[in-house]
């Protein structure tokens, strides 16, 4: 996949300036940088949510895209279970039976007919999580995804981000850089000083 001098602006004002970036075919890579440098703007075009007014972005076409946003946006009116459900193909009842089992592997047996609203904010993002990696896709866009969660389970659910995503290419933004040395092949930098993490490529852009 091949970002060619990309370049977003928002009301005049560049938030993407001829940004390139060449990725792998799979692994993860991480996009660490400040508040507002532009992570989910890139994402967001990445993901053809966004146009944006010069450049190219090449290789996509093909791709089966999974998206965890920054919000978990769940569907409020229905279960936590349905909302995984509804992302699922096959027929109700094998859906059904398929986001228990997510539910279940994300730790959250036993909660699946509670509503959004009934869930703790850790407790939502892991039904996000459950969602996206039960969509499946050989490119997961990873907006902040262990946000809210508590140290035991961020640690279970990069465990099994990493068992469910092995052949595709991750996309990972944020801030944390204790996650980025966990989960990325190579961290980038978008802004500010450079900074070091052990064992891992690091590089500015
Ligand atoms: N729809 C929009 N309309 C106008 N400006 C926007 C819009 N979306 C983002 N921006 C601006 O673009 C800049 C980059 O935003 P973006 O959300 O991509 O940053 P980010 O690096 O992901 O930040 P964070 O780490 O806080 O999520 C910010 O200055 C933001 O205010």
């Amino acid at each position: 996949m091949e970002i060619i001098d990309l370049t977003k602006t928002y009301e005049g004002k560049n938030v993407l300036d001829r940004f390139s970036l060449t990725l792998p075919g799979k692994g993860t890579v991480c996009l660490y940088g400040p508040s507002g440098c532009g992570k989910t703007t890139l994402l967001n075009c990445i993901a053809g949510l966004e146009p944006y007014d010069s450049g190219s972005i090449t290789g996509t076409e093909d791709l089966k895209i999974a998206y965890l946003f920054q919000e978990d946006r769940l569907l409020p009116w229905i279960s936590a279970a349905e909302n995984i459900a509804a992302v699922l193909r096959g027929r109700k009842e094998q859906n059904r039976e398929e986001a228990r089992k997510w539910m279940r592997l994300v730790g959250l047996e036993g909660e699946d007919e509670k509503l959004p609203a009934q869930l703790s904010g850790g407790m939502k993002r892991r039904v996000a999580i459950a969602r996206t990696l039960a969509y499946g896709g050989n490119l997961f866009l990873l907006d902040e995804p262990f946000r809210a969660l508590d140290p035991e389970s961020k640690e279970q659910m990069i465990s099994l981000m990493k068992n469910k995503t092995d052949d595709a290419l991750k996309i990972l933004v944020t801030h944390d850089l204790q996650e980025a040395e966990m989960l990325a092949d190579v961290t980038y930098i978008l802004s500010g000083p450079p900074v070091r993490i052990n064992k891992k490529t690091v590089r500015n852009l």
